[in-house]
């Protein structure tokens, strides 16, 4: 069995489903593809601002183990460890070196690792002493003996009294090589705000100490693994403990959104783009159509056509419009058919004035009209004299002339829109005219017996007269009233078919008028009995 569902709410669902699987659709893209990938990005970011900032420590380490190669391959510094002349020391280890090569101790170890000379410099007082390591420093070149090697320059991070530095060896020898090591040199250059700073704006991330007490912060996991706002480095010994620890943190760091705004920006265009299609095939498609067919039912309902509304301005949906178009033109159709059809129900076919059928109805309005707006009516009924007689001499179808002639008579008489000519039957003709006085019923009268004269149509075989004559009935009601109220159409129908039958009894081609007024009021029973 065939089931039916309204445009609406076909549409709606289907918008509904629409829209349903759109959201889901960007819900999952954001969840799988787009939200990771801008995870990715920020993450890739981060880790390239970490990248380049081990770079510029090892930077740092490299630039101070290239600055200690180039003393201890200086062969002023290698005479010096083999011959102690202090004037080297003296010019060459002063206060503006260590300012130039950004230093805060040197020391110089003889091959068996025993001490012959170390600096301390406090850059902030300009002031450079001998002989002024402490035992943080002895630990630390200790350990740092342990990376001593005889073609490189390596490395470390250790404090110098209890101050944070990179700290770099190199073995001490002939510029050319061509000698034996003569001991180690060691540079220790500074962790400090001014090295932070440095990194700082090559990198450009925030970058501030911390103390030992904060350094129980995850280190930082290289590479990264997920985005944050803020990373600890450690740099560690070589025995891989942390000296230095630092937090880092990424300028303008915004963590993307899973539900940011051009995420909601999207799903509001989503659910606005849908609602405007549905309100616009609502108002454009649907609504029209609704509307029509609300009107073709009633239509159904009152068995009447009527001209659908096409409206003139506006958006409209040109199918739709032509659909309404058409419909109108099929109505007006069948309304032009219909009124010919009823044309055709409604008319004598020989004479072409209203027929039996029509009167009876015109017959039963004039006599509502009449009592509703108290006027004077008359009612005729015209019979052909002999007519039997005309058809058997001249022929029947100059019968059916005669009475195409009379019928044309009859309709002049009857100018106005609600008065009526017709064809009773046979050659009986009847007319409701408006008379409102005696003198119009008369001038009446006199007009129909003068115009069916003037046809002046011979009758080749009437007793009566040469000539075509008409007997008529009249009946005329003069000033309807509620006397009326006991009667009807009928009686008044019948009272002129007998002053017809009085008029043909009167020898023919004469009229009997009957009126009837307050004084003179029709009688139904009267009527019968009379008819009868
Ligand atoms: N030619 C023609 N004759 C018709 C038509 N309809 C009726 N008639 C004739 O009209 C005549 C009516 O005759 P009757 O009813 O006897 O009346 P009459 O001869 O007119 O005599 P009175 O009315 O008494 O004067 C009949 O001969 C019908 O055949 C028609 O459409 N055409």
């Amino acid at each position: 069995m065939a089931t039916s569902v309204s445009i609406n709410r076909l549409f709606f669902s289907l918008v509904t489903a629409y829209m349903a699987l759109l959201v889901a659709g960007l819900l999952g893209f954001r969840w799988y593809v787009s939200y990771p990938n801008e995870i990715a990005g920020v993450l890739r970011e981060q880790q390239q601002a970490i990248d380049s900032l081990n770079a510029a420590i090892t930077l740092s380490q490299q630039q101070l183990a290239t600055q200690t190669r180039d003393y201890a391959t200086w062969d002023d510094t290698w005479f010096y460890v083999q011959d102690r002349n202090n004037t080297y020391i003296e010019s060459n280890f002063v206060g503006d070196t260590f300012d130039s090569l950004n230093l805060i101790g040197a020391m110089i170890i003889d091959i068996d690792a025993h001490n012959i000379i170390s600096w301390h410099y406090d850059r902030e007082l300009n002031n450079l002493t001998l002989d002024t390591l402490d035992t943080d420093t002895e630990i630390s070149l200790a350990r740092s003996k342990q990376m001593l090697t005889k073609d490189v320059a390596v490395y470390d991070v250790a404090l110098l009294n209890k101050q944070p530095a990179l700290v770099s060896v190199s073995a001490i020898t002939r510029s050319d090589g061509t000698r034996a090591d003569k001991g180690w040199l060691f540079f220790w250059r500074p962790i400090d705000q001014s090295f932070l700073d440095n990194l700082s704006r090559i990198t450009r991330l925030e970058i501030h100490p911390l103390s030992h007490a904060q350094r129980n912060l995850q280190n930082i996991v290289n590479p990264l693994t997920k985005i944050k706002e803020s990373h600890q480095l450690c740099m560690h010994d070589r025995l891989g403990r942390p000296e230095v620890c630092m937090d880092i943190r990424f300028p303008n760091y915004h963590p993307p959104e899973f539900m940011g705004v051009s995420t909601w920006i999207m799903l509001g265009i989503l659910a606005v783009v849908p609602s405007l299609f549905f309100w616009l095939i609502m108002h454009l498609l649907i609504a029209p159509i609704r509307k029509a067919t609300l009107f073709l039912e009633s239509s159904v309902r009152t068995r009447s056509i009527r001209n659908l509304e096409v409206p003139e301005d506006g958006l409209q949906i040109r199918e739709i419009r032509r659909l309404l178009t058409a419909y109108n033109q099929l109505a007006s159709t069948v309304l032009e058919q219909k009124s010919a059809l009823q044309q055709l129900t409604r008319t004598d076919a020989l004479t072409g004035i209203a027929n039996r059928r029509a009167f009876d109805h015109a017959l039963e309005r004039a006599w509502f009209r009449m009592n509703r707006y108290q006027q004077s009516m008359a009612l005729m009924l015209i019979d052909i004299d002999h007519f039997k007689r005309f058809n058997d001499s001249a022929g029947h179808p100059a019968g059916d002339e005669v009475l195409r002639q009379v019928a044309e008579v009859l309709a002049n008489m009857a100018r106005r829109t609600d008065e009526v000519a017709a064809r009773f039957g046979g050659e009986e003709f009847a007319l409701i005219v408006y008379a409102h006085s005696t003198l119009e019923v008369e001038s009446l009268r006199r007009n129909l017996h003068e115009a069916i004269a003037n046809l002046a149509i011979r009758h080749p075989d009437s007793p009566t007269s040469e000539w075509i004559t008409v007997s008529a009935g009249i009946a005329w009601i003069r000033n309807s009233g509620e006397w009326l109220n006991k009667t009807n159409q009928e009686d008044w129908l019948a009272y002129t078919d007998m002053a017809l039958y009085k008029g043909k009894a009167n020898g023919r081609n004469n009229s009997v008028l009957t009126v009837f007024d307050q004084q003179h009021p029709l009688e139904p029973e009267a009527t019968r009995q009379n008819v009868t």
